[in-house]
Order: C-alpha cells, then sequence, then structure tokens
C-alpha cells in the first residue's frame, strides 16, 4: 500500500483541515452494500439532530435525543467489523475471517448524561480496492475511529497514510480517536502500547488498546465519542467543558487494561 505521509496541523494534531460540505451523498452511497443490513442510512443532521427537546424514533423503535454518525476505518483485518459487533451485540466473531465489502452500518442507542444518544456506526472495507466508497462517506462522519492491530506492524505504519485520507475527505472538526485492538493476543504482540501513545500524542488524538475478542475498552471507546459529541451539541449554561483527551486517560487508568 502507498500512501503519503500525513499532513500534520499546526498544532500538532491531526485536526483534518478539508472542509466539505455537509450531508453530501456521495456516488459510493447507493454502490455501497455489506452482509448486515443495507448501506443506505439516513441522512444525520451535522449538530446531531437535537430535535427542539423531541426525541425521534430509531428504525428498532428506540427513542433518541440526539444522532451522530461515527465511522470504523483502517487497514483490512484490523478488526473493525468485530470491534462493531462486539460492541452493539456483545459477541466476538470467531473463526474464519470475512472481509467486509464496501460499507455497512449498525445502530445502537446509550444513555449518555441522561440524554439518549443514537450512534449510527458505519463499518468500512480495508481493502484497498473499495476505497473510493468509503470516500464518499467521510464528508458526513461525525467522528472516525481509526483502529489498528497491535500484532500487524503494517497495519501501525499504515496510521499516518490513514491520518492523510482523513484529513482529506472529513470534516475538519471531525471527532478521532486511535485504537489499537486485539491486545488479547499477547504472544503475537510487535506493536507496543507506547508506540501507540507516542504517536497519538504526535498528533494529537486520544488513545486506547482495545480487543474485540475479550471485549476491552470496547464499550469505553463509543460511549467516550458519544460523551464528546453529546457535550458539543447541547453546550448547557455551567456546564464544565468535557474534555476527551482527560475522560479517555482517567478511564482507561481505571478500567486497568494497559499497565503491564
Ligand atoms: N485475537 C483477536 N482477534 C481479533 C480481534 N478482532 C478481530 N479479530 C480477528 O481478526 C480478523 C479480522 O477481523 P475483522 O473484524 O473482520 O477485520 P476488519 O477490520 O473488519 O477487516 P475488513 O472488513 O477487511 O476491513 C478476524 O479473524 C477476527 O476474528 C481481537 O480483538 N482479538
Ligand atoms: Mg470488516
Amino acid at each position: 500500500m502507498s500512501r503519503k505521509k500525513a499532513a500534520r496541523s499546526k498544532g500538532g494534531g491531526a485536526a483534518p483541515s478539508a472542509a466539505l460540505p455537509p450531508a453530501a451523498q456521495g456516488p459510493g452511497r447507493a454502490a455501497a452494500a455489506g452482509p448486515r443490513g443495507s448501506a443506505t442510512a439516513p441522512e444525520l443532521p451535522r449538530n446531531g439532530g437535537a430535535a427542539a427537546g423531541r426525541p425521534s424514533l430509531s428504525s428498532s423503535g428506540e427513542f433518541y435525543d440526539l444522532a451522530f454518525k461515527v465511522m470504523l476505518v483502517g487497514d483490512s483485518g484490523v478488526g473493525k467489523t468485530c470491534l462493531l459487533v462486539r460492541f452493539k451485540d456483545g459477541a466476538f466473531l470467531a473463526g474464519s475471517f470475512i472481509s467486509t465489502v464496501g460499507i455497512d452500518f449498525r445502530n445502537k442507542v446509550l444513555t449518555v448524561d441522561g440524554v439518549k444518544v443514537k450512534l449510527q456506526i458505519w463499518d468500512t472495507a480495508g481493502q484497498e480496492r473499495f476505497r473510493s466508497v468509503t470516500h464518499a462517506y467521510y464528508r458526513d462522519a461525525h467522528a472516525l475511529l481509526l483502529l489498528y492491530d497491535v500484532t500487524n506492524k503494517a497495519s501501525f505504519d499504515n496510521i499516518q497514510a490513514w491520518l492523510t485520507e482523513i484529513h482529506e475527505y472529513a470534516q475538519q472538526d471531525v471527532v478521532l480517536m486511535l485504537l489499537g485492538n486485539k491486545v488479547d493476543s499477547a504472544q503475537d504482540r510487535v506493536v507496543k502500547r507506547e508506540d501507540g501513545e507516542k504517536l497519538a500524542k504526535e498528533y494529537g488524538v486520544p488513545f486506547m488498546e482495545t480487543s474485540a475478542k475479550s471485549g476491552l475498552n470496547v464499550e469505553l471507546a463509543f460511549t467516550a465519542i458519544a460523551k464528546e459529541l453529546k457535550h458539543r451539541s447541547m453546550k448547557l449554561p455551567n456546564e464544565p467543558k468535557f474534555k476527551l483527551h482527560d475522560y479517555v486517560k482517567k478511564e482507561v487508568r481505571g478500567s486497568g487494561c494497559c499497565r503491564s
């Protein structure tokens, strides 16, 4: 895979600078299809769809106050689909690896500080041949979870190239988090936690290690994103500013996952 190095923002972070039009219907939308549900999900407004205090009803019959679109990106095989299935169904897809074709999505409603937040989670195909399909979806994403596999060095080395892509196609204010997945495979680990932390710090993005197999930090990753998006869209007077980095650091430390 030949991709350019990521361009860094002035502040040292990886905030993408391309301001693209919101809610655009990309050509990939009609072409995309996945094994779990249709890939034509409803459009979500950029502010998360807070409808003046009126809750909406999701397709699964659940009420929600806010809705956001989250995209899972990263090399093929890093565990994006497994992470989503773990979060949505609490299960692990063991056995043979079925690579995602195009793009797929699942919805989940979380309660964040008493507010029902629907995450529409888009599971993209990591394979290079589907890249043009994925590009069309970036601009509508409110948040991106960028994954690498701690047992696969190439997937870690490609993170910079993924950041370049995000910089090019996603909204400037997209919420971004880096995840090092498959930490349950301790014996096969080739990317140290410190390397993940260092890279994330370099680009100014929150970071945690996860396991779709054991479930470690899976709920936390999505909850942290949901909290950040909720706080951004519902700024209540006198409410202290939510700091995603601090929240992630505190919760990861609390989970006891990452200190060996
Ligand atoms: N040990 C371990 N294996 C995992 C984990 N997550 C995923 N896997 C395995 O890794 C392989 C790839 O997982 P997927 O979730 O399908 O990978 P993907 O990122 O969706 O791949 P594409 O759809 O091709 O982009 C499968 O064989 C999974 O069982 C994990 O946390 N731990
Ligand atoms: Mg997949």
